[in-house]
């Protein structure tokens, strides 16, 4: 991904200018991310690094598997991690059924790893943590709720229960991982950075006006798209508050402290951090509620289907598509946000949860790396002065996403991008010239020229294919067979149609064990 990190453009105004870190209290983490004063007119606020990376680990927690990882009788917890070296991300991975995301980090990326910051979902068991200490990582970060080994299993998660009455398994693990985190040299702690002012709200419109939104909004005229995003938002909130989010507060204090977080049980810490964590949920139900639910019948569908190679699964493209719109939030376009997320499907079955895909890059629209506030232009193509205006400066999403590539594209592999916008007619070539196989975009400005920047190619481009978001075509020509393996590898029953409800049936069951699990 892109590694500008233009302070002068970091818009919104920090309501702290500390983050909180598990070992030694508050702590100053201003080399990572800073957020100062908006002051471009009409620039929204943008997410800090911390605060991406930390969206993206619980994201990828999620990823959708064709098989449940465990069942509700086991103790481990599933795990998303963002792998990041010098502000880039060079991983996304998720536990498997066999194996913990730390694990897979270690098998991945191996001595790579070293130098390296790791952002979890959860706090990695002792198993895991040994390993990535021993491979040199500079930060491990985690977020503070129940960790991978759980400390809740077995005592009533999420059905009103006060007290926590832990495994002796799990009690153990803790102080192991407690062990290794005084005594090794990596700094093992809760990154959480408040959001800038007017966060949420911006992130909310914006995700409720995206492109995916206004082609169901142009395609259907008399349908109140913002209700029914309202709606969504609802029912997403509510999952990932049963996800993220321990309500009961002694609950909470038991947890934290079992993990050797005592500063944070104490006010004003403890405040602080419930308030940092419901707000980062709040800002992924948003993002995640870019792309309305199935029951639309609107998906990723190819126009004028190439029969080359098959189609991913609709639950996995519309989980990619909103790392693309986490990603767009780190823009540095005075008005539209960008992101893209290049992945590629290897040939033989990998041990990663996300089954055969694996990471190729990642980026948004920005201004070259280390350019200073105002240093280029930052206008329209309202503005007359063709001098002024922004395009022949900005990187594009797609552009950096192949710049700042961890891995080499293979001729031989399935790669696909997905990108939150049409790729405009500098974007279309690359992506082909690259040997990027399948595009998942939305068509929303395919045909528009806009002089400095057009969308012409797009449409006519060939070889690619093109998997745009619209709604579900009445013969069949969808995304996905029932019959062909997934990238995960599993084959028939576990086809597309399956993997959604499977989805939609795991999110009624959240629902159903956390009625009342709605942040307070
Ligand atoms: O494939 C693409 C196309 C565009 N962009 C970025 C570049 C630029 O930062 C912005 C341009 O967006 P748009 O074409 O919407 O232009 P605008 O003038 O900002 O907005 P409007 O649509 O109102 O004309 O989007 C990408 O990252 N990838």
């Amino acid at each position: 991904m892109a590694t500008s990190d233009t302070s002068g453009r970091e818009a919104g105004k920090s309501r702290d200018s500390v983050s909180l870190c598990a070992c030694k209290g508050p702590c100053d983490v201003r080399d990572t991310s800073t957020q100062t004063d908006a002051k471009v007119q009409g620039h929204g606020p943008r997410l800090s690094k911390v605060s991406l990376f930390t969206l993206l680990s619980l994201w990828m927690e999620l990823f959708p598997r064709n098989k449940p990882i465990q069942n509700e009788t086991q103790q481990t917890r599933s795990t998303g991690l963002v792998v990041v070296q010098n502000h880039n991300i060079k991983g996304l991975h998720c536990s498997s059924v066999e194996l913990h995301a730390g694990q897979i980090a270690v098998i991945k990326h191996g001595l790579r790893l070293r130098g390296c910051d790791l952002y979890f979902s959860r706090k990695p068991c002792s198993t895991c943590l040994k390993m990535i200490v021993n491979a040199g990582v500079s930060r491990i970060s985690y977020w503070p709720g129940d960790p991978e080994l759980s400390l809740l299993w077995g005592c009533g998660d999420g059905d009103g229960h006060k007290s926590v009455c832990s495994s002796q398994e799990a009690v153990l693990d803790a102080a192991a991982s407690e062990r290794l985190k005084s005594n090794s040299r990596p700094h093992i702690c809760v990154l959480l950075q408040p959001l800038a002012v007017n966060t949420m709200q911006f992130v909310e419109e914006t995700s409720s006006s995206c492109d995916f939104l206004q082609k169901i909004a142009k395609d259907n005229p008399g349908l109140n798209v913002v209700e029914l995003f309202r709606e969504q938002r609802q029912c997403r909130l509510k999952e990932l508050t049963a996800m993220f989010f321990l309500k009961d507060e002694a609950q909470h204090r038991s947890i934290l402290s079992t993990m050797g977080l005592n500063n944070f049980c104490i006010e004003p810490y403890f405040s602080s951090l419930r308030q940092n964590m419901s707000d980062l949920i709040a800002v992924l139900a948003s993002v995640a509620s870019s792309l309305l639910g199935p029951q639309q019948g609107y998906g990723f569908y190819e126009k004028l289907p190439m029969q080359v190679s098959r189609a991913l699964s609709q639950s996995v493209v519309r989980h990619c598509i909103i790392q693309a719109q986490l990603l767009s939030y780190r823009t540095e376009d005075p008005k539209v946000g960008v992101g893209a997320v290049i992945w590629a499907e290897g040939k033989s079955d990998h041990c990663d949860g996300t089954g055969q895909l694996y990471l190729v890059g990642c980026g948004y629209n920005a201004y070259p790396v280390g350019s200073q506030y105002a240093e280029f232009p930052q206008m329209d193509n309202k503005q007359q002065d063709r001098q002024c205006r922004k395009y022949r400066y900005i990187i594009h999403a797609e552009q950096n996403a192949l710049i700042f590539r961890s891995a080499e594209i293979k001729e031989e592999e399935n790669t696909m991008i997905f990108v939150t916008k049409c790729p405009c007619d500098e974007c279309a070539p690359l992506i082909k010239g690259a040997g990027i196989k399948q595009i998942y975009t939305t068509d929303l400005d395919s045909g528009r020229d806009k002089h400095d920047i057009s969308y012409l190619k797009f449409d006519h481009l060939q070889g690619v294919q093109k998997f745009t978001w619209q709604k579900n075509l009445p013969d069949e020509r969808v995304a996905g067979h029932p019959d062909l393996p997934l990238p995960n590898g599993y084959v028939g029953k576990h086809g597309r149609q399956s993997d959604d409800e499977y989805q939609l049936i795991k999110k009624q069951r959240l629902l159903n064990t956390c009625k009342n699990t709605e942040i307070g």
